[in-house]
């Protein structure tokens, strides 16, 4: 037996009817009677809760046994005794998104750090199983240097695979135009370049200074816009470098709007090596927020100080509605020593549920999808979600 399988109880993983219960702590949803709410659906808008599976007639401290907080109310302030509530005094949720798209990055971002390589037909079936959970990108894999990278050194036989997979969208990374034009002759319809905000990673990790990688991605976007294909943009190291130490939000900006004017639809902020905070995150946005519209930026953040969830929830509140996570908590870079996983994106849709934002990511199949590569990979999930789900649905099973 795996070292998995006995603690997190991999093997029961929740059903449909426990999901359902579940969901009252993850949603936080109040749902009225009647009223067909999945998960995710938002309360923020305007719904009442006088009654429902979840909420204790209009008494607004939920599960009063159990959480001690109290819920906030709705902004239109549909109960009387809830616009006293915490949220509204103080606008916490005002200008979050309604939907948030999450860009599952673990085929590339994670696997491209594992240390033995994981056969072409894992990383198949497990784009498969993340296409199928309804998340809206599956970033595949990466047309990098084999010798550079040689966990994705079966890029081609991966794009190839999934190619024809539809319902997500399913970009690649692109270093250079030998990338472009391989991942293109792959069946590649999106790919995704990516630029350092700081000059020694760039260095480190693409062998070439920013601005020589800005003239090499001007190629790239070119070529790309010829053939229709959108280009996304990555700015690593947009919070901290593992050499320079903290980088400046001046120099995110510049490179995000280098990016975003050579015609990447979507720049993606990276925080690679996992050191930011809310604190060093909100100086960021502003600065990158100043030079690119808010609609056209996403965050990808790394877990290395457990910060991710507290730096999403405050870009959320700066408008950011494009979040990239990784199932399982997958990830690092193999040019930043110590850097852990991506944000987990089971963490992810959980936090989001529970604030009623839209994802249209089905958990259930989330969790089985983290559960294939971690027993996969023969160690724990890197989701904190994950494995409490894993568990309260054991516990569930037993009542
Ligand atoms: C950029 C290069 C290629 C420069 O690498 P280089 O060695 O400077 O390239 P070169 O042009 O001198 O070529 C050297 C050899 O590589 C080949 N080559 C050249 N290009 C390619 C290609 N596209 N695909 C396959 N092979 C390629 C080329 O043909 C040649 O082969 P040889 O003649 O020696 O046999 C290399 O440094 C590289 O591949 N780097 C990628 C590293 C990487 O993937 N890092 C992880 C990305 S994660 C990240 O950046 C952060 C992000 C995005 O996740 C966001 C975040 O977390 O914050």
């Amino acid at each position: 037996m795996s070292s998995l399988e006995e603690p997190l109880n991999l093997d029961r993983l929740p059903s449909l009817s426990n999901i359902d219960w579940l969901e009252r702590f993850s949603s936080g949803a109040c749902r009225p009677i009647g009223e067909d709410m999945a998960i995710g659906d938002s309360w923020t808008d305007g719904r009442s809760c006088s009654s429902s599976n979840s909420c204790v007639e209009d008494d607004d401290e939920y599960g009063r046994e159990n959480f001690k907080w109290r819920r906030h109310g709705s902004r239109n302030g549909i109960s009387s005794r809830r616009s006293k509530s915490f949220s509204t005094n103080y606008r916490l949720f005002d200008g979050m998104p309604k939907y948030v798209k999450i860009v599952e990055v673990g085929p590339r971002d994670g696997l491209q750090n594992e240390k033995n390589i994981v056969p072409t037909s894992v990383k198949v079936e497990l784009v498969q199983k993340l296409v199928s959970c309804g998340l809206p990108v599956v970033e595949v894999t990466g047309f990098v240097s084999p010798k550079w990278v040689p966990q994705l050194s079966d890029a081609k036989d991966v794009m190839e695979a999934v190619k024809d997979l539809e319902s997500a969208r399913l970009p690649v990374l692109t270093p250079n135009m030998k990338g472009f034009e391989a991942a293109v002759a792959a069946g590649a319809k999106e790919v995704a370049v990516f630029a350092s905000a700081s000059e020694s990673f760039s260095k480190s990790n693409i062998n070439c200074s920013i601005e020589e990688s800005l003239v090499r991605y001007r190629a790239v976007t070119s070529a790309a816009r010829k053939l229709s294909i959108p280009v996304r943009g990555y700015v690593s190291c947009a919070i901290g470098c593992p050499t320079e130490g903290a980088i400046s939000p001046s120099k995110v900006a510049y490179v995000a709007k280098e990016l975003h004017d050579m015609g990447c639809f979507e720049i993606s902020l990276g925080d690679t090596i996992g050191v930011a905070t809310p604190g060093s995150v909100v100086p960021m946005l502003e600065a990158v927020m100043a030079v690119v519209p808010v609609e056209k930026l996403a965050v990808h953040f790394h877990d290395t100080y457990g910060q991710s969830l507290s730096n999403i929830l405050v870009s959320l509140q700066m408008g950011i509605s494009t979040v990239d996570s990784s199932v399982a908590g997958l990830g690092g870079c193999p040019y930043a020593k110590g850097a852990t996983g991506n944000v987990s994106t089971e963490d992810v849709v959980y936090m989001l549920n529970g604030l009623g934002i839209k994802t249209n990511v089905d958990i259930q199949k989330l969790l089985l999808a983290g559960e294939f590569i971690s027993k996969y990979l023969d160690r724990p999930s890197g989701s904190k979600a994950a494995i409490a789900l894993s568990r309260v649905t054991a516990d569930a099973s037993k009542i």
